[in-house]
């Protein structure tokens, strides 16, 4: 028997997402989330696609990734997917930072871990959930091909002229001070995927893919290639998020530490967790933003134009980067389902060649699709990410292609 089954690990810093895919047809054979890892009040959903397979619930603590994944693969082994199964190929997992040195997914060995485990400086809420999902991967099946997937690996390709700061240089590179950006592989996918909707090659295409979820970022794609992105040496730079700053004066920093008497530490936990929508107004979730300003309250409108100005600074930044551009895409919990936030972005840029259709941006659907006036010069297109889809693609098209050279 021929093993096509792939399982996906995204291990975030509270939670972990997983899919089981077959990589025959793409079919998902089991789906399911673990989050407030950490917390009392963890709960695992787990999914199974098979038939007659019933979703299942567990609400009691999870102490950290290594007993969530624990879980996970008993919650697998109870639909007969378990980990143990001679049809699994290999595990693919997500992982946020893989600093310059990775520029495509990688068979994990010991180096890669050491590579990974060295960047956690630059990743503190990512690198080591990932790094947990490994080790508790390899210690489950030692035998597996165990393949990352680096969210830093698609933006590789920027030129120097967008990926260095305009700061010393003996320092930066001492450091490896560069934009890295993250969010690569839901950016690849989303671009690619547009240039389809759009009934063109990739090559030919330039688009100004918008990834909002938790985090948030834009990216700069000029015929399949990345010329920029927003996150920057950590996913803290750009957009406004669900709890962080993005960009903000660096001298902020400075005048935190010496008048505000605060560490490092402190605002570091202030950017990151503090800051973004929940700092502006308390709340980190577009849906519950969108009722309270149908309530007329007054903080929320504001976290909410905030948002937005950054966001349509960012498509005004692009658009004249790459000097043309064919499409707009808006991805990711945030892209894919709030009207509101495409609707304002794009609101007054007609003279680029941006607007909504009203009707067409109010549809829901898992679809990708066209929500911009027909002839429109640029299209604005609603695009669901696919990161686990991607992840397994690669993964699988990794390990397929190590078996063949084995055999030869
Ligand atoms: N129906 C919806 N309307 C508006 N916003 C939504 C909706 N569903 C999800 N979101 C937003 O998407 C966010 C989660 O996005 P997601 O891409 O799943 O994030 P992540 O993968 O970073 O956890 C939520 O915090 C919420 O703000
Ligand atoms: C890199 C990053 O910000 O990832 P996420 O959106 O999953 O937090
Ligand atoms: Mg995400």
């Amino acid at each position: 028997m021929t093993a096509t089954r792939i399982l996906v690990l995204n291990s975030g810093s509270s939670s972990v997402k997983y899919q089981l895919l077959d990589m025959r047809d793409d079919a998902r054979l089991a789906v399911g989330l673990v989050e407030r890892i950490g917390e009392e009040t963890s709960r695992l959903k787990h999914t199974p696609l098979t038939e007659g397979g019933r979703a299942r619930e567990q609400n009691r603590a999870i102490a950290d990734h290594d007993e969530a994944l624990k879980a996970v693969a008993e919650e697998l082994a109870r639909d007969g997917l378990g980990l143990d199964s001679p049809e699994l190929a290999a595990i693919g997992h997500r992982v946020v930072h893989g600093g310059q040195l990775f520029t495509q997914p990688t068979v994990i060995d010991g180096a890669v871990l050491g590579e990974v485990e060295r960047l956690i400086p630059v990743a503190p809420l990512h690198n080591p959930a990932n790094l947990t999902g490994i080790r508790t991967a390899m210690s489950l099946r030692p035998d597996l091909p165990q393949v990352a997937v680096f969210d830093t690996a698609f933006h590789t390709t920027m030129p120097e002229s967008a990926a260095r700061y305009a700061i010393d240089v003996a320092t930066a590179d001492e450091h490896r001070i560069r934009r890295y950006g993250f969010h690569g592989t839901s950016h690849a996918y989303v671009s690619r995927r547009t240039a389809e909707l759009l009934g063109r090659r990739p090559e030919e295409v330039n688009v100004i893919v918008l990834h909002l979820g938790n985090g948030a970022s834009a990216s700069a794609v000029r015929g399949g290639v990345c010329v920029d992105t927003s996150m920057g040496l950590t996913p803290l730079e750009g957009l406004v998020m669900g709890t962080r700053s993005g960009d903000v004066d660096p001298a902020v920093i400075f005048h935190l530490m010496r008048v505000g008497k605060m560490s490092a530490d402190e605002i570091d936990v202030l950017l990151n967790k503090k800051s973004g929508l929940t700092g502006l107004c308390g709340d980190n979730d577009m849906r519950e933003i969108r009722r309270r300003i149908d309530e007329g309250d007054e903080a929320a409108r504001l976290a909410f134009e905030i948002y937005v100005h950054r966001l349509k600074k960012y498509i005004g930044a692009y658009y004249a980067v790459l000097g043309r551009v064919d499409a707009v895409a808006f991805t990711a919990g945030v892209g894919e389902n709030a009207a509101p936030v495409r609707e304002a972005a794009v609101a007054g840029l007609q003279e680029l060649g941006l607007a909504v259709d009203g009707e067409l941006n109010a549809v829901r659907s898992d679809e990708p699709r066209i929500v911009s006036p027909e002839h429109a010069r640029v299209a604005v297109a609603v695009v669901p990410t696919d990161e686990e889809l991607e992840i397994a693609r690669q993964t699988y098209a990794l390990v397929a292609n190590r078996a063949g050279e084995h055999h030869d």
